[in-house]
């Protein structure tokens, strides 16, 4: 029988509590409140949103070492920036705990915690919730006026996730990181959107 997604709940959060430190526990608390949020806000699923938001962290606990050495063996192409960077890895290395967890994980779920870091051109309703809930999420030392305000303006979804991408790009070019190049394409995807969107307004 198919386990409901309020048992789902219950027991990942069981589980991040032991993997995470208390501080990156209370933030996947966070992160699941703020993704139930804009799930009301854009019409998605608010169990899925929750779930996902909870999940979103599991391989966060891990050494970034093992997390590489793990994708290797198990023949996941790295690229350069995950090879320098393999903290950019902890999504993928959750949804396996996930899976692990569930086999039959929604795939919407499974989606969003493998992206939420860097995000990928494609992706879903809940992938994006989760991509914006944990950078906006009331904890985070990054939130200022400017960004909650311009968060609050967003009539979309997708225009939500161009007012992160470009403050969390901005944050890494100012530190010198390289991009990663799934964010560049997630973002030129949505700028193409979001172009779209206007100029069928104007007709
Ligand atoms: N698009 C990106 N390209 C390159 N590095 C990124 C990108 N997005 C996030 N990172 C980096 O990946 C690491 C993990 O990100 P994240 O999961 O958001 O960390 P945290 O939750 O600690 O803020 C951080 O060091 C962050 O700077």
């Amino acid at each position: 029988m198919k386990m409901n997604l309020e048992k789902m709940y219950q027991r990942v959060d069981v589980e991040a509590k032991r993997l995470l430190s208390p501080s990156r526990y209370q933030h996947t608390v966070r992160t699941a409140k703020t993704a139930v949020c804009l799930c009301r806000r854009f019409n998605a699923d608010e169990k899925l949103g929750r779930l996902a938001g909870i999940a979103h962290d599991l391989g966060r606990g891990e050494k970034p070492s093992v997390v590489l050495e793990t994708a290797k063996a198990a023949g996941r192409k790295v690229s350069p920036e995950e090879e320098e960077h393999p903290l950019l890895l902890h999504g993928w290395y959750g949804v396996r705990l996930l899976k692990a967890m569930f086999p039959d994980c929604p795939v919407a779920v499974c989606e969003a915690v493998e992206f939420h870091t860097a995000g990928k051109p494609g992706m879903g309703k809940i992938a994006k919730i989760i991509f914006c809930a944990d950078y906006l999420e009331p904890g985070r030392d990054h939130l200022d006026r400017t960004l909650l305000e311009m968060s609050g303006r967003c009539e979309t979804l997708d225009s939500l996730c161009i007012v992160v991408l470009e403050h969390q790009l901005a944050y890494l070019r100012s530190q010198g990181r390289r991009i990663v190049k799934e964010s560049l394409l997630l973002y030129d995807e949505l700028k193409r959107g979001s172009c779209e969107e206007k100029n069928r307004k104007l007709k």
